[in-house]
């Protein structure tokens, strides 16, 4: 499935998403990592991030992880597991990498690092294939 970058508007990884995160990833080893710097646009409680934020950074890394290996699947179920509050204004380094594969259904985890490697948030997720023309 090829994406034209020029007009899609995902709010995670457009580039021309006026409101959106503009995230860009890249494949490591076994993974596919991003980097995000949280502003105080992104806060929930004063000076932390907003779970819903972080939610769409892991689940965004997840299906980039899928969508680079010519997969065409969407988010059947999300577990998100906060372990600390993400502060505003400190880069938190994402990765995610696949776990498994049973049919339809592809199982992926990820997580949410701060700079210094502490754990932010975790997640795993579980995306079922589609046919291509479904994503539109
Ligand atoms: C890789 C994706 C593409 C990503 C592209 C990325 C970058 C490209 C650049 C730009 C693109 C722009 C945007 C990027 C977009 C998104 C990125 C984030 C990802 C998302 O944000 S994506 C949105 C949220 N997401 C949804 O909007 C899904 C809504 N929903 C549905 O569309 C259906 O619900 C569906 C298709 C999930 C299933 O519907 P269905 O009718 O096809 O299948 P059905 O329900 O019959 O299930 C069949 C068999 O799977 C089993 N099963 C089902 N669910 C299960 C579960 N959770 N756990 C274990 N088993 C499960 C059943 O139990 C059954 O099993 P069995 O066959 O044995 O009976």
């Amino acid at each position: 499935m090829t994406i034209d970058e020029t007009t899609h508007m995902c709010f995670a990884c457009s580039p021309i998403n006026p409101i959106g995160l503009k995230l860009v990833f890249a494949d490591k080893g076994d993974t596919c990592v991003t980097r995000f710097v949280p502003g105080p646009q992104h806060q929930g409680w004063t000076g932390r991030v907003h779970g819903g934020i972080v939610t769409t950074l892991l689940d965004e890394a997840m299906a980039q992880f899928l969508y680079r290996r010519d997969e065409t699947a969407v988010t059947a179920e999300l577990t998100v597991r906060f372990r600390i509050p993400a502060p505003v204004g400190s880069e938190l380094l994402v990765e995610a990498r696949q776990t498994g594969a049973r049919g339809r259904l592809l199982t992926l985890e990820a997580k949410a690092c701060l700079k210094d490697g502490t754990v932010v948030a975790v997640a795993q997720g579980k995306f079922l294939r589609v046919p291509p023309d479904a994503l539109g």
